[in-house]
């Protein structure tokens, strides 16, 4: 198979590369990137071999490594009616993904090497995007006793997380931070102290007071930060801070990072979009953890990414059911889903804005999580595996969780006008998705 993509404008910070170009995708194998290919000739090669052309006309539009998002909910196995590896691996491709981290969080928890090996014989299976998948650090997500580090590598784990808590035995946290820096496995570390937290739902501050629930104050994550970015400088860990939503989680970040320690840290699209001030009603689709914070966090978080203190960009895809999120505020689970909607919140509230660079934002989305994961993807050259987006950031919209591939529709941008679409998504050369607004 044969597909040239002709005319793109090409952005690929990883080989410095930002320009027109064309593209010629061979099998799963980007085989050529050079400024000028000639389509009657990749037509006459293909009728020769016999194999199947495609041609796509990218003018004006944004071709980019395929973005990777370290942090998604998948649900499967236990809770398939919230999410299947099916539903969210095609909700990713639509969102631009061509590799995605599933979180531990499931029914069982991906706590052993057999656990591991069943989701990725599924993945195999159904999944249209690449899985690499993260185990928990206890098993059963328990906080009491460590998963087997090594045999969870062996299996082909990525990271460990407790992803919808913390491991609050801090001393537990620690052996595990050792043994996955001897096991060069990274931690994924979700900040929440559990007691602090309490029965918290929103923001503290004025919401909570207006609907008179219980609030969730900034040092609930900032406490947790602070200790794991002291365990990982105590034992070596490689750490990554997920979800980052407040002011003094991105500052302590940057002190880490000035201190040459090995830690980097993620924001998601609705952290940077919404503040707690656009939250009108008591609303379930803003109920997420961490919650939505103040305008000050906001601005914070905006400049961490501004001044590349927040290397990446995640979804924290958290898909759930109509009639889970139909409970009050206070019962309702915590969770929106992003896959579908990450890339055009991102283009039109930090790109368009001015906050980054188009660079910047495919660095965010792909390159920084594939130099995080140590893996050969985020970038488009000669030799690569062809993972690939390409995107109309010219095309406005408004988005409507009805044509969510997604099983979840809990998202608080539902009727927001957008602008930037994702038209093609690429995974080893095969297209996966294709917008049905391209002819
Ligand atoms: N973010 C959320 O609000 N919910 C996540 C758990 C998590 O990411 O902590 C979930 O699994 O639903
Ligand atoms: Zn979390
Ligand atoms: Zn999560």
């Amino acid at each position: 198979m044969l597909t040239l993509i002709k005319n793109g404008y090409v952005i690929d910070p990883a080989s410095d590369r930002e320009g027109c170009y064309d593209l010629l995708l061979e099998g799963e194998i980007i085989r050529a990137v050079k400024k000028e290919i000639d389509s009657d000739e990749i037509q006459q090669e293909a009728d020769k071999k016999g194999v199947r052309f495609t041609l796509i006309d990218a003018k004006d539009k944004y071709v980019m490594p395929g973005f990777i998002d370290l942090h998604v909910h998948l649900r499967e196995p236990g809770y398939e009616y919230k999410e299947t590896i099916a539903t969210g691996s095609k909700a990713a491709a639509a969102g631009g993904y061509t590799t995605i981290c599933p979180m531990p969080n499931t029914k069982p928890v991906i706590d052993s090497s057999d656990m591991v090996k069943l989701l990725l014989k599924k993945a195999q299976e159904e999944a249209v995007v690449h899985i690499l998948p993260v185990g928990s650090v206890t098993l059963g997500q328990d906080g009491k006793e460590l998963v087997n580090v090594k045999k969870l590598k062996e299996a082909g784990c990525v990271a460990l997380s407790e992803d919808g808590k913390s491991v609050m035995d801090t001393a537990l946290y620690a052996e595990a931070m050792r043994q996955a820096a001897n096991n060069h496995l990274l931690i994924f570390a979700h900040c929440e102290d559990k007691s602090l937290v309490g029965k918290g739902v929103i923001n503290q501050g004025k919401k909570s007071e207006e609907f008179q629930l219980p609030g969730i104050c900034n040092a609930v994550e900032d406490i947790i930060t602070a200790r794991d970015i002291l365990l990982a400088k105590e034992t070596g860990a490689t750490l990554h801070l997920c979800h980052c939503s407040t002011k003094d989680s991105v500052a302590m970040l940057a002190l880490a990072k000035k201190d040459g320690l090995k830690v980097t840290g993620e924001v998601c699209p609705h952290h940077f979009t919404l503040s707690d001030e656009d939250i009108l009603s008591a609303d379930t689709n803003y109920k997420m953890n961490p919650p939505i914070r103040s305008r000050d966090d906001v601005e914070a978080l905006k400049e961490a990414l501004r001044n590349n203190i927040l290397d990446v960009i995640s979804t924290d895809h958290a898909p759930h059911s109509e009639e889970e999120k139909s409970k009050s505020f206070a019962e309702a689970p915590f969770g929106i889903v992003g896959s579908e909607t990450a890339f055009a919140l991102t283009y039109t509230e930090l790109v368009k804005q001015g906050y980054l660079t188009i660079k910047q934002m495919v660095e965010k989305m792909s390159s920084n999580p594939a130099k995080i994961l140590g893996i050969d993807k985020g970038c488009i050259g000669e030799g690569y595996v062809a993972d690939l987006v390409i995107a109309d950031p010219n095309a406005e919209y408004t988005i409507d969780k009805k044509q969510f591939f997604s099983k979840g529709k809990n998202t608080p941008f539902h009727g927001r006008k957008v602008t930037g679409r994702i038209e093609y998504t690429f995974v080893a050369g095969r297209m996966v998705y294709r917008s049905e607004n391209v002819s």
